[in-house]
């Protein structure tokens, strides 16, 4: 990263996983023992979870860790094939440790997944040790610094205290002793967390290229006889580009938020209190997919909202795209991970409100929601009017939206179960609803936040832009989500017109801002490192340059000529 910053990198699990983990559940004598030199880069650690036949279902993890009392130490082992570790960055050639997660066994039970500290490689010769078979798992979409590798442990033995046992404990004759609370052994909290920053950098790098660009890119004829316009004048780039710019003040305000609960949460619980980690899995898991996933397509816009160029290298988008996508897959697959926020959350917190329980948190709409049912309908049952430039009352739209759909899950559930179905039928059959639950619940939050931001915001003009761009934020979610508001009774198709009537006086009113708005994110052109996002707008110069250092250049004629053009020529 010293060449790239942001690139990914072999020692990001290390930093990003590794020493977190540690910090989270090892004792105060194994931080003492890993810590430090992990700290000092003696030991190069991974996170080793995932495994060649499971990534998601945890669960359903093979490798085992079975304790020997005679020698007072683990046995890890890889079973199966589908045992073998797969996927962990930094696994196949940088790491010399690794955090493996297996199932324990002791006197005969297994207690499910624990972390354990394994010596994988010489701490001197970085050789495999004895029964360790490690290596890289080959070329990826992406991701080419990152040796992301196998490990098969053939009966590896380690030290009884090499087991992470801040929470659950293995005592000397073998006798397990349960963590405070199952859920402590997870983890992955604070990498979601993080990732929804990750999202909002990713929004800011692509729509600062793409914006930049459009300012600078003249194309075809907007009025006959005159110059060729800049690209931004085009109304279906503004389109395409500023709920991009949007989204991506939206992510910067959600991923602070999520940093700062991250914290204080995290406090809570090193403090022993647990009672809100429920909230900071289900928000974790539910923005950091809902974020990368509105990413990782906003990113393909960016790129080919500057036509042939951002196709190009040089442009950073293909890169950013590369490398954003996987975020959508690692640290819980997406879907998964929407699952998790309405099983475990939303679909319980609506049982609860539907009681008369008082909700906290994110969820609290859902007891106003289950309060507004017991009360009797408006004879209009109409949809309320709808104002195109109160943000407020755009907020109460999303929540209302949220509590609609979380409700449509749970009667579907509910329905299923009337027809007979297992619990577990009727949840995969109304997982389609479940996951459009969460979503909407999401979408609720990251308006909310933004809105909430702008009351932190002193600076009248500044206030002002912002204003615009959350409006426009949530009017184009409405736009694009149209389906679930109609369905809930919340718009009409007359209001549903008005609102992509305001999109575009929006779009114009924030086109003489756009290039300031994305000027402060303060991205410096090595941050970006695009020809197309340069802050000086010297395109063209530049991209004759990057051509012209391209390898392929390096000879005027290629040997390739000499190889095979000439002697095919020769035999035709
Ligand atoms: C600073 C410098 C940085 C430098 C630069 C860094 C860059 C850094 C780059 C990183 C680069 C790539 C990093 C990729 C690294 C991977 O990808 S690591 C592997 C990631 N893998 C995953 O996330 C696995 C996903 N799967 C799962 O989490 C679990 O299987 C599932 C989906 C939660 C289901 O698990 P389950 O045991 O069946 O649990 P389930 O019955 O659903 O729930 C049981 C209870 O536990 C709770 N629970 C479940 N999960 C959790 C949790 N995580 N927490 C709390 N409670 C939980 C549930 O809410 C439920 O609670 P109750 O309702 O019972 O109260
Ligand atoms: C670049 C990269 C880096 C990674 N780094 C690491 C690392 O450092 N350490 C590590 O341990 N792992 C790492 N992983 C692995 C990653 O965590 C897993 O790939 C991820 O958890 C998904 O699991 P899976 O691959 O088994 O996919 P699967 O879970 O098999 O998903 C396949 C499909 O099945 C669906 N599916 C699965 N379960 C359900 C369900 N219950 N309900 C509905 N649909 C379901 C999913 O939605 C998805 O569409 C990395 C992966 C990538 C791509």
């Amino acid at each position: 990263s010293c060449v790239h910053p942001d690139r990914p990198e072999p020692l990001d699990l290390h930093l990003g996983m590794f020493l977190p983990t540690l910090l989270n559940q090892a004792t105060p004598e194994q931080m003492e023992r890993f810590f430090t030199p992990a700290w000092n880069l003696r030991i190069i650690g991974t996170y080793a979870q995932t495994e060649m036949g499971h990534g998601t279902h945890l669960r359903g993890l093979e490798t085992t860790a079975t304790f020997d009392p005679s020698t007072q130490e683990f046995v890890l082992h890889s079973p199966t094939i589908s045992s073998i570790k797969w996927w962990p960055g930094g696994l196949g050639k940088t790491s010399n440790h690794a955090i493996v997660l297996a199932q324990l066994h002791t006197q005969g039970r297994c207690h499910g997944l624990h972390a354990f500290i394994v010596p994988i490689r010489d701490m001197d010769t970085h050789v495999p040790l004895p029964g360790v078979v490690v290596g890289d798992i080959g070329p990826k979409f992406g991701f080419s610094e990152v040796d992301n590798g196998f490990l098969k442990l053939e009966h590896v033995r380690i030290p009884l205290d090499n087991m992470l046992m801040k929470f659950a404990k293995v005592e000397p004759d073998g006798t397990y002793v349960k963590p405070p609370s199952a859920k402590l052994t997870y983890g992955m909290v604070f990498i979601r967390s993080m990732i929804v920053g990750q999202s909002a950098l990713a929004l800011a790098k692509s729509c600062t290229i793409a914006i930049r660009y459009s300012a600078v890119r003249h194309q075809s004829e907007l009025r006959p006889g005159e110059p060729e316009p800049q690209i931004l004048n085009y109304q279906t780039q503004q389109h395409k580009l500023f709920p991009v710019l949007a989204a991506a003040y939206a992510f910067t305000f959600v991923g602070q938020y999520m940093k700062d609960t991250y914290r204080r949460i995290s406090g809570d619980i090193h403090a022993g209190d647990y009672s809100q980690l429920p909230e900071l899995h289900a928000l974790s898991a539910g923005l950091k997919a809902f974020t990368t996933w509105a990413a990782n397509a906003a990113i393909e816009v960016c790129r080919m909202s500057c036509g042939g160029h951002g196709y190009s290298r040089s442009s950073a988008l293909p890169d950013i795209y590369v490398e954003f996508t996987p975020t959508c897959t690692y640290e819980g697959e997406n879907t998964v991970m929407m699952l998790q926020t309405a099983s475990r959350y939303l679909v319980k917190s609506y049982r609860q409100a539907s009681v008369g329980q008082r909700l906290q948190g994110s969820v609290s709409y859902l007891s106003e929601a289950a309060a507004q049912r017991l009360r009797p309908r408006p004879v209009s049952g109409g949809a309320a009017p709808l104002s195109t430039q109160d943000l407020l009352s755009l907020v109460h739209l999303y929540q209302r939206r949220a509590a609609s759909l979380v409700e449509l899950a749970a009667k579907s559930i509910q329905q299923e179960l009337q027809r007979g179905r297992s619990q577990e039928e009727a949840w995969n059959h109304s997982s389609i609803d479940l996951v459009r639950a969460s979503d909407a619940h999401c979408h609720f939050v990251v308006v909310k936040l933004f809105v909430d931001k702008l009351e932190q915001v002193d600076d009248a003009a500044v206030k002002a832009v912002l204003s615009t761009l959350a409006l426009l934020y949530a009017l184009k979610g409405l736009a694009d989500n149209s389906g679930d508001f109609l369905q809930a009774g919340l718009l009409t198709v007359p209001q549903a017109t008005r609102v992509s009537a305001r999109i575009k006086e929006l779009l114009e009113e924030l086109r003489p801002d756009a290039v300031a708005l994305v000027d402060a994110f303060d991205l410096n052109d090595r941050k970006l490192n695009s020809v197309l996002g340069r802050y000086d707008g010297n395109v063209y110069e530049h991209l004759y340059e990057w051509a012209r250092q391209s390898p392929l250049n390096a000879t005027e004629v290629h040997e390739s000529f000499h190889k095979y053009l000439k002697p095919l020529r020769s035999r035709l």
